[in-house]
C-alpha cells in the first residue's frame, strides 16, 4: 500500500536519543545475536511509512531493539502497538517509551519465532477476532537469521488461514538482506527468481520498498538491507496445501539451469518417475522443457492441482512425498478419501 503521507495529532513528548538510551542502558550490540541498531529517526519513519495509514490499527513490532522504528510507529499515529523483543536488556528503554505514550504500547519479552500471534492483544480484540478481525500491521527490523525463517512460517500461516492472519487484512512490513529482498519479490524470468518468489507471490503482493545501505546501521552489517512490503492477498493463487506447493516448488527449483522436468520429476518414485511426470506435466498443460525461473504461478497453480490429483489417486504417491507431514497432520485435507478405504 502507498505511504499516506499523513502525520498524527500525536506526538511523543521530547526524550533522550536512541543513542542516550543505548548509552544510558550500555546496549552494545552483540554480534553474535546479529544485532545492528537503525539510529537515523528520518529512516525509520521512512521504514513505517511503506505500512501505510497506521492510525486505527494494530500493529505488532518484532525485534524493536533500542527502539528507534517503535518511535517513529508511535509518532505514525498507532492505535495500540505491541512489541515482542527477546533481549531483556532492551526492555527498561521500551518501557520509557510506553511511559511516554500511555496506553499505546505493550512490551512482551519473548522469542517471535514461537510466540503466538494472538495472544498478547486485548481481550475485546481477541474477543472479536473470528467474526470481525482487526486490521494488523507487522513490522519489523529483526536479524537475517530470524526474518527469513519467520517469513516461511507466516507464508504457511497466511495459508493456513492461522493465527492473526487475514486475507486483505494484515499487512507486513520486514526487513531482509537485500539479495533475499529480490529473491521475494523477482518476477518470473528474473536471474533472481527462486522458490522464495512463488511461495511469497502465490499468497500476497510483494513490494520490495526501498534498500538501506549497511552503512546506516550501528554497528555497520556485510550487506545492504531490503525492506519488504507484504500483503496477503484476498483470495490465494495457489489453492492446494501449503505443504504440497512447498514442495512441489521446492523439487522444480532443484536444478536451477535445467528443465524444470529434471527436479519435479524426483516427486515420484524411482520404478514410476517417467510415466507419473509424463502425466503431471499433461494434466496440467505445462511444458517440461522450461526452466524453473520461467515458471509463472499459473504454471505453479495448473501442476500444484495436477500434483493433487495424483496424489489423491496413489495412496502411495501421497505417503511418499508426504508421510513426515501427515504425521503432524498438516494435510489433512489431501490423500484422505484413499486413507479412508
Ligand atoms: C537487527 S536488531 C534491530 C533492532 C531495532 N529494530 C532497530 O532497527 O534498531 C534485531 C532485534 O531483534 C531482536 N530479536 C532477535 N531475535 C528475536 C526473536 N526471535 N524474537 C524477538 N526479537 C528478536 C534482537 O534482540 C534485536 O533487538
Amino acid at each position: 500500500m502507498a505511504a499516506s503521507g499523513k502525520i498524527a495529532s500525536f506526538r511523543l513528548p521530547p526524550l533522550p536519543t536512541i543513542g542516550e538510551i543505548i548509552k544510558l542502558y550500555n546496549l552494545r550490540a552483540e554480534k553474535q545475536l546479529s544485532q545492528n541498531f537503525l539510529l537515523d529517526l528520518r529512516l525509520t519513519d521512512k521504514i513505517v511509512r511503506q505500512a501505510g495509514k497506521l492510525q486505527n490499527s494494530y500493529i505488532c513490532e518484532v525485534g524493536p531493539g533500542p527502539g528507534g522504528i517503535t518511535r517513529s510507529i508511535l509518532n505514525a499515529g498507532a492505535a495500540e502497538l505491541l512489541v515482542v523483543e527477546k533481549d531483556t536488556r532492551f526492555i527498561p528503554g521500551l518501557q520509557l517509551l510506553a511511559e511516554a505514550a500511555p496506553g499505546k504500547l505493550r512490551i512482551i519479552h519473548g522469542d517471535i519465532l514461537i510466540f503466538k500471534m494472538e495472544r498478547g492483544f486485548p481481550r475485546h480484540i481477541a474477543k472479536t477476532w473470528d467474526d470481525d478481525p482487526p486490521d494488523l500491521h507487522i513490522i519489523g527490523n529483526l536479524p537475517f537469521s530470524v526474518s527469513t525463517p519467520l517469513i516461511v512460517k507466516w507464508l504457511e500461516n497466511i495459508a493456513n488461514k492461522d493465527g492473526p492472519f487475514v486475507f486483505g487484512r494484515t499487512q507486513l512490513t520486514l526487513t531482509f538482506q537485500k539479495e533475499v529482498a529480490e529473491r521475494l519479490t523477482a518476477s518470473t524470468g528474473s536471474r533472481q527468481r527462486s522458490r522464495l518468489s512463488v511461495m511469497a507471490q502465490y499468497l500476497c503482493t510483494v513490494k520490495n520498498c526501498f534498500t538501506i545501505p549497511g552503512r546506516a546501521f550501528v554497528p555497520k552489517p556485510e550487506v545492504d538491507v531490503g525492506v519488504v512490503h507484504f500483503t496477503p492477498l484476498v483470495k490465494p493463487q495457489i489453492i492446494q496445501p501449503f505443504p504440497l506447493v512447498e514442495k512441489l516448488v521446492k523439487n522444480a527449483f532443484q536444478f536451477r539451469r535445467k528443465y524444470c522436468r529434471s527436479g519435479i520429476e524426483l516427486l515420484f518414485p524411482e520404478a514410476q518417475r517417467v510415466k507419473l511426470a509424463e502425466r503431471l506435466f499433461l494434466t496440467a498443460d505445462v511444458d517440461p522443457s522450461l526452466r524453473p525461473k520461467e515458471l509463472t504461478i499459473g504454471h505453479f497453480r495448473s501442476l500444484a492441482d495436477a500434483y493433487r490429483q495424483l496424489c489423491n489417486e496413489n495412496l502411495n504417491l501421497f505417503n511418499y512425498n508426504f508421510r513426515d507431514e501427515l504425521r503432524q497432520k498438516k494435510l489433512r485435507c489431501i490423500g484422505t478419501r484413499k486413507q479412508e478405504e
